[in-house]
């Protein structure tokens, strides 16, 4: 379980304080998707950003995360980076900013797995393949040799998704993974999250603005409000009973929402 205790970042430039989290707690279990909702601005990708420890080093931070009753801070630079790919791992909205053109997305998974396990180069192979074929990129033998632009964006997005689970992490952190993509690609990578979800376990956090999305996969939801967190709770709860008047707001143009799916 991923538990983030009053969580608060900012960031100091010049002389202006930008206090992007003011003090934020959630836990995410294995086994089910937590959507967080929220305008631009509101803090999501900071929080994933904390919790992979990846903030810039001007970020100032206070609170605590806890990964599987370890905390975040009393761990070792290796340890970090073990804990980030092995046990957690982050997909983001724009699959060409992760990938290298320069390198087949087989070079790519492989070199994921090496970063991280000491198998060899076939063994690898063979793993990639594997992950390749649980992520639904079909033929994957032909596509393992192929660059990132002979690949369609929902495949491209596939790609990533193949890099971010090749070592079976418990959790995925997924920072607006389908923006990028049309409407039925975008079911499709819902569709993928939920059975990552329901085969291995994984715990997946789901950033977006677009309560069609939460609709579809999540358990539970979190909306956040300038870097505060308003309200949670089960997704059918908050839909049918918002408690505040931004989350009910945000609902009444869901209809819009709602109408692409
Ligand atoms: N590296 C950074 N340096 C300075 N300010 C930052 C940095 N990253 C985020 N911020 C600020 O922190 C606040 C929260 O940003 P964040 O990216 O988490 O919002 P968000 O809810 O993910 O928005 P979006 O939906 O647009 O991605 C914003 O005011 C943003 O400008």
């Amino acid at each position: 379980m991923i538990e983030v205790k009053n969580l608060k970042v900012s960031f100091q430039i010049e002389n202006q304080v930008i206090e992007a989290l003011k003090g934020v707690s959630f836990s995410l279990n294995k086994g089910e998707i937590v959507a967080i909702v929220g305008e631009s601005g509101s803090g999501k990708s900071v929080a994933c950003q904390a919790i992979m420890d990846i903030l810039p080093s001007y970020a100032k931070k206070e609170g605590k995360i806890i990964v599987d009753n370890k905390d975040l801070d009393s761990l070792s630079n290796e340890e970090k980076r073990q804990l980030r790919g092995n046990k957690i791992s982050m997909v983001f909205q724009e699959p060409s900013a992760v990938l290298n053109p320069l390198m087949t997305i087989g070079e790519q998974i492989v070199e994921t797995i090496l970063a991280h396990k000491n198998v060899s180069k076939n063994e690898a192979k063979e793993l990639a393949l594997s992950a390749m074929e649980k992520v639904k990129i079909p033929n994957p033998q032909q596509r393992f040799n192929q660059y990132p632009h002979e690949l369609s964006g929902g495949l491209k997005q596939r790609a990533v998704i193949a890099i971010a689970v090749v070592n079976n992490p418990d959790y995925l952190l997924a920072d607006e993974p389908t923006t990028a993509l049309d409407v039925t690609i975008s079911l499709q990578i819902l569709n993928l999250f939920n059975e990552l979800k329901e085969t291995l376990n994984m715990g997946i956090l789901l950033i977006t603005h677009d309560l069609g999305v939460v609709a579809q996969v999540a358990d539970r939801v979190l909306v956040m409000y300038k870097g505060e967190l308003l309200e949670e709770g089960k997704v059918s709860e908050i839909f049918d009973n918002p408690q505040h008047p931004y989350t009910k707001k945000l609902l009444s143009s869901r209809i819009f929402l709602s109408n692409s799916f």
